[in-house]
């Protein structure tokens, strides 16, 4: 699949969503041209499979914040479904969530939309690290409330990948709280290494 030409411009634009769910569509996103992909840039053709086929979760590290078992607050994002070129995924919001009373605090509404892009790109087979993400918040979401998040790869060009997600409430058909867009960019190994100061 080429990537139409005229998606690269603007800052609120329409994106082509190649990889989600509800098949190519053009619709509104959060994508600005920074996080939408080149012309040029490939597509991932629609139902193939990722690359990399295994999680990013591992049981022997349990200290990522979004996936982890360890932290007490920390998200304990689950993924539930792969289906190949998009991606899955549930947590509960809980009363350590909070911003304002009863309410999900934005920014771990952003990790989230972080996490379950990050493992799309994961999937693309290199190591990957957040370049740039964008979100937009459309509706509160209520403590106890499970959020159901969903991500897919628009696009890859050079070390850049475009991915794309979005958070609905309660069901995966429910109401959309949260959407984003991201660019990716791939690291070598000792990035996780070389900063580290213990
Ligand atoms: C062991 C691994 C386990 C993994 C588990 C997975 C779990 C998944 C779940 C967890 C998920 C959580 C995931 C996390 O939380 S990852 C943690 C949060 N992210 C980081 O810590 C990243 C920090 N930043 C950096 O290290 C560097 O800045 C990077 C590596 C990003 C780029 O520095 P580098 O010196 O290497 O490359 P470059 O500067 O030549 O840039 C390269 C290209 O990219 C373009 N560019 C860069 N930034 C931006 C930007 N903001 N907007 C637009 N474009 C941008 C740039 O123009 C250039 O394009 P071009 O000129 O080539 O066209």
């Amino acid at each position: 699949m080429t990537i139409p030409s005229d998606r690269v411009s603007g800052e609120d634009l329409e994106v082509w969503a190649s990889a989600a769910p509800d098949g190519p569509v053009r619709r509104r996103g959060p994508a600005s041209s920074r996080t939408t992909p080149p012309a040029g840039a490939a597509a991932p053709a629609a139902g193939a499979p990722f690359p990399r086929a295994s999680s990013p979760a591992r049981d022997d590290y349990q200290g990522c914040f979004g996936c982890g078992g360890d932290s007490p607050s920390g998200l304990r994002i689950v993924e539930t479904r792969v289906d190949g070129t998009s991606v899955e995924a549930e947590f509960a919001v809980r009363d350590v969530h909070q911003g304002a009373p009863g309410l999900a605090h934005g920014g771990l509404l952003a990790t989230a939309m972080d996490e379950v892009l990050g493992s799309v790109a994961w999937r693309l087979g290199g190591r990957y690290v957040t370049g740039r993400l964008e979100t937009d918040f459309l509706a509160p979401v209520p403590v106890g409330a499970t959020v159901r998040l969903r991500a897919w790869c628009n696009g890859v060009h050079g070390r850049k990948a475009y991915v794309e997600g979005e958070g609905r409430i309660g069901a995966p058909d429910g109401p959309v709280a949260v959407r984003a867009a991201a660019l990716f960019v791939e690291v070598p190994e000792e990035h996780f290494t070389k900063e580290r100061l213990n």
